[in-house]
């Protein structure tokens, strides 16, 4: 990837930053001060919709030859989206709603370029599914007491303790963790070939 392209991850959460640090990307932190507005109930546009306007608000304060990247994340049962918990009773009731099945995890992925021809937008989202052991009723108070699950979507960490109770998934593991890391580096690299051929 070209080097003297800066990349901007429009994000404070610190999953996304290891997560591109993993792939060799070293993102400037530039995290979105946006009200998220949502004006949809179906979490794949929700998702989107909110990954759009991270990246928008962040790349507006950014110069030329930047690249913008803007993530969100949210779990869905049932097609029921569950953002990031309230407190502790609201932890204790998304994991009910979790435990013994399956559920999706939907990141949606912004990405603004801003180039020598203008600016060069890209959103997708990628969904995976989690299958969560059944846990009994002390199992559930003792996680959702705990800090892990607070700021995260459905209130769970399939990184940390709740990794006891993750039977199965099927799709993209980082996605859960907040950033599909390979389909991004699959789509910048797309959107850097395309600006070079239209150079
Ligand atoms: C389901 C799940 C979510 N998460 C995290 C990923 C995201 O950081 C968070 C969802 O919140 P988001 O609103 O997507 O992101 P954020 O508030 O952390 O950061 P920003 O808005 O600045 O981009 O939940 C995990 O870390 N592990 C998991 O298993």
């Amino acid at each position: 990837m070209d080097k003297r392209i800066k990349l901007v991850l429009a994000s404070a959460s610190p999953r996304r930053k290891e997560l591109l640090s993993q792939i060799g990307i070293v993102p400037e932190i530039v995290p979105s001060t946006i009200e998220e507005v949502i004006t949809s109930s179906v979490p794949e546009e929700v998702v989107r919709e909110l990954s759009l306007q991270k990246a928008r608000d962040v790349a507006g304060r950014q110069g030329c030859k930047t690249c913008v990247i803007g993530a969100d994340t949210v779990v869905a049962a049932d097609g029921k989206i569950l953002g990031k918990p309230a407190s502790h009773e609201d932890a204790y009731r998304m994991i009910s709603m979790l435990e013994g099945r399956t559920h999706q995890v939907y990141t949606g992925v912004t990405l603004i370029y801003c180039g020598q021809n203008g600016s060069t937008v890209r959103t997708f989202v990628e969904k995976t599914d989690v299958s969560v052991y059944p846990m009994s009723e002390q199992e559930i108070k003792r996680y959702a007491d705990d800090e892990e699950p607070m700021d995260k979507a459905g209130a769970y960490g399939i990184q940390g303790k709740f990794a006891a109770f993750i039977k199965g998934i099927d799709g993209d593991y980082n996605n859960v963790v907040g950033l599909p890391v390979g389909r991004v580096y699959q789509e910048l690299k797309q959107m850097f070939e395309q600006e070079e051929n239209n150079d």
